[in-house]
């Protein structure tokens, strides 16, 4: 099967400041990946890339098969699921759960008739189910708390049934019950050979799901580590990354991270 990303040489330029360096990077339909890399490294500007919102200044970057500045992105979008706080504060407060996550489908037949409504609706329940929300469908999605709005967020993101799901920062800001509500549901849908390729830039080693076996590290624009998890998330490339000495502990397929202490003189 193709790959769904491809990028090769890709950099991205912005008022003379390089943000993206030369950024080679394959992910392939059954994988699951986490980038992270401290404030600025430029997480956000590559997942723009796979989102087809950016086009490399110089390089190339497949999408999907489809390489961008020369395909046709209207066609290439809905097959992209793409969940960031940006988006959601798009999403206006008094709209119900419900439409937040069946929109996402007309935007993808761009119809509206009584069949579609019918199938959108019944994967919308089923959507709203996969990722607890059910019981929250006829509320409002501002009165929602954070950690249910992030849920939605995704449920609008897999409505559509993406080739590729994309999620920046999806933890940020959720207290530790909600962070591990979120992410249980995320190991289980990165667990499940069904799901498409997943991407998900996050600050924090705290918040990789199980599930995701590939690792991206960046500093400033340019790539430090690439490919399987336990060969990337380490104490010395975290170190590298983050410019400052980590220990890293993992128990159980989950990570945490703080500080090296110095040593005693
Ligand atoms: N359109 C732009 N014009 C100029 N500079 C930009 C533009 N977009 C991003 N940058 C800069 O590029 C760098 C990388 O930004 P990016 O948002 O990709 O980083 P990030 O790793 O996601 O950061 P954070 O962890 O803080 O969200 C930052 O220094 C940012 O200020």
């Amino acid at each position: 099967m193709a790959s769904v990303l491809k990028l090769t040489d890709v950099s991205i330029v912005r008022d003379e400041n390089t943000i993206l360096d030369s950024v080679n990077w394959t992910v392939e339909p059954d994988e699951r990946w986490v980038i992270l890399g401290p404030n600025g490294a430029g997480k956000t500007t590559l997942l723009q890339i796979a989102a087809a919102a950016i086009h490399p200044t110089s390089g190339t970057a497949d999408v999907l098969g489809e390489q961008l500045g020369k395909s046709d992105l209207a066609e290439l979008r809905p097959r992209l699921g793409f969940a960031s706080s940006a988006m959601a504060r798009r999403i206006p407060r008094n709209e119900k759960v419900l439409d937040v996550v069946m929109t996402a489908a007309y935007a993808v037949t761009g119809r509206w008739n009584e069949e579609y409504e019918e199938i959108d609706e019944r994967r919308a329940h089923r959507v709203l189910n996969e990722w607890n929300l059910d019981h929250l469908s006829e509320r409002a999605f501002g009165t929602l708390s954070d950690g249910e709005q992030k849920r939605v967020q995704i449920a609008r993101a897999v409505m559509t049934d993406p080739e590729i799901l994309l999620l920046d920062e999806p933890a940020a800001s959720l207290d530790l019950g909600g962070r591990e509500e979120l992410l249980e549901l995320l190991g289980g849908f990165a667990s499940d050979p069904r799901s498409p390729a997943i991407v998900m830039v996050t600050h924090h080693v705290e918040e990789i799901p199980l599930g995701f076996r590939n690792a991206l590290l960046l500093r400033k624009g340019g790539v430090v580590a690439q490919g399987v998890i336990d060969t990337v998330i380490t104490s010395e490339k975290l170190s590298d990354t983050f410019g400052r000495g980590i220990d890293l502990t993992e128990s159980d397929g989950r990570y945490s991270a703080r500080a090296s202490v110095a040593a005693e003189s």
